[in-house]
């Protein structure tokens, strides 16, 4: 009998045992979450695990997470698997509160890309940073947005608000929801940053704006690759975004230029970001001729720049979600109108705004459907325990907060807008962490105050002039996500039909 020929039975051999030994990897690689006894959700490819929905761009993340955080019902976290990376998704208040402040040692790092090298600004985001780097990016944005600083907002908008009220007067047709709020966030943040009077309500878009909108296009926006290399770095060679980085320059000469203003007008007290940086500088000994020097203004420049990239996007949406719920609620907008309008709007201060009750459980009931931030993820960077459960460095956390601020245990009937739920009383019968739209902790958002005193001081001048309503010849649809995006962004445009109040 023919025993065939014996290199072929060898490479016959060889090819039996690589698959025996891959298989047998593979099923031990994804076999990770059974063995620690976690309840997961089962990798479906050896190449993507068990993310095929964000792998193939058909879900965001922030909803891919709402999809396993809602199959898991009364676990206190799910494991998953990020191409091969073990990952573990968390469903119970009290582990997030873990994460976020108990345990912050191990969780300190965010879980995001970043790469010094091609974008040197993004990598200089108190976001993107750790340990000393980030303890000192962190203090120089918190230093500058201090109480006494935000007291200015008022003044800020009643600044911008003649041309908000001939943009809106001019507008014969339906406005665009985040239009308008990235029209109110650019000129805003343009201001607060470097003390530049830059209205985003003009025709033509200012430069620093089109920047601003690039950015979040390519790393929050609408860009699904990105939510690849976030995952997974791996896939930097594939999409290599480069974005900010190659307006270093223009971001330097603008912070130069602004700061050569500030110095020759002799203004200490402009609320800008620019300025206290450069008050604090001055107050430990150094000079303006030392704060001109490259090295300097490329070091003040990525703290303003930061400032303005981050407060453009998040405040923005917020605003465009606040403004098309209150045309999906007249009776919610005519309340919040009555309460506003007790205020003088020549001489609103922030403390005033800042007591209005009603605008205040609106503004979070709208956070709390649609955070623009849908999840966070934090990367273990030393071993520890989770409930019972040994998480090793490496893995990544994944806190879902749109899936936690939906859980209908938490929030009976959480399809339904109701501010009501943020009443005193009602606020405190809920686990804090089952709400967490700005995170927690020592990393918890240093712009929340800003970003929420803006939008609260513009509603209030808005809804004194204005009434919000549904889009002329248009149906108002209930808002969706789109399928890529960081962030929380809608799957089409939320248009509005804004008009003057007959008073
Ligand atoms: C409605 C608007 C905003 C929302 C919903 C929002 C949300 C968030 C969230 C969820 C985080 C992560 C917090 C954590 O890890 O615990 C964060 C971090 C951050 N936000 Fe905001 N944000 C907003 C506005 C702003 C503004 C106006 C600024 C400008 C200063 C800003 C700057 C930052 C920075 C620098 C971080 C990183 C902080 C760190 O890691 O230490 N955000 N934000």
């Amino acid at each position: 009998m023919d025993s065939g020929n014996p290199i072929l039975i060898c490479i016959g051999l060889l090819i039996s045992f690589l698959i025996t030994v891959a298989y047998v990897y593979c099923e031990w690689l994804y076999g990770y979450w059974k063995r620690k006894n976690v309840p997961h959700e089962k990798a479906t490819s050896i190449i993507y695990g068990s993310i095929r929905k964000i792998f193939k761009a058909e879900e965001s993340q922030g909803i891919f997470f709402k999809d396993i955080y809602d199959s898991f019902p009364g676990e206190p976290f799910v494991g998953f698997y990020e191409f091969q990376r073990p990952s573990l998704l968390l469903r119970d208040p009290e582990v997030v509160k873990k994460v976020l402040t108990e345990n912050f040692n191990s969780f300190h790092k965010n879980g995001v890309y970043t790469n010094e090298k091609e974008d040197s600004f993004f990598s200089r985001n108190p976001f993107v940073l750790a340990g000393a780097e980030w303890k000192e990016a962190r203090s120089k944005l918190t230093q500058a947005l201090t109480v006494n600083k935000l007291k200015f907002i008022p003044e800020s908008v009643s600044k911008m608000y003649p041309s908000m009220k001939t943009f809106l007067d001019e507008a014969n047709d339906n406005i665009e929801a985040y239009e308008l709020g990235t029209n109110i966030t650019s000129g805003m943040a343009a201001s607060w940053s470097w003390g530049i009077e830059d209205s985003g309500f003009t025709k033509t878009k200012s430069y620093v704006r089109e920047i601003a909108q690039k950015f979040v296009d390519v790393f929050i926006g609408t860009d699904s690759s990105m939510q690849l290399i976030h995952i997974n770095p791996w896939f930097t060679p594939l999409f290599r975004p480069t974005i900010v980085s190659q307006e270093n320059g223009f971001f330097n000469d603008l912070t130069a230029k602004s700061l050569k203003m500030l110095i020759s007008t002799g203004n200490r007290n402009s609320p800008c970001i620019l300025n206290s940086l450069r008050q604090t500088r001055l107050k430990s000994g150094q000079t303006d001729d030392d704060l001109m020097k490259n090295d300097a203004i490329k070091d003040l420049s990525g703290v303003v720049a930061s400032f303005y990239l981050d407060a453009y996007e998040t405040t923005a949406r917020a605003m465009s979600f606040l403004f098309y719920t209150l045309a999906q609620y007249p009776d919610v907008q005519s309340r919040l109108r009555e309460e506003v309008k007790k205020l003088p709007k020549e001489q609103i201060t922030l403390e005033e705004v800042q007591k209005l009750p009603y605008l205040d459980m609106v503004f979070s009931e709208v956070l709390r459907m649609y955070p623009p931030a849908t999840f966070l993820r934090k990367k273990c960077t030393q071993d520890c325990e989770l409930s019972g459960v040994k998480v090793e460095a490496g893995s990544h956390i994944i806190l879902p907060i749109l899936a936690l601020h939906m859980d209908g245990d938490i929030y009976a009937d959480p399809e339904k807008f109701e501010p009501e739920r943020f009443s005193e009383e009602n606020k405190n019968d809920r686990h804090p962490y089952a709400y967490i739209p700005f995170g927690s902790g020592p990393r918890m958002c240093p712009g929340m105050r800003f970003a929420i005193s803006l939008i609260k001081v513009i509603t209030s001048f808005l809804l004194q002039d204005y009434e919000i309503l549904p889009p002329k010849n248009e149906e108002l649809k209930p808002i969706k996500p789109s399928v890529s995006g960081v962030l929380l962004v809608p799957d089409a445009p939320l248009k509005l039909h804004i008009a003057k109040l007959n008073k």
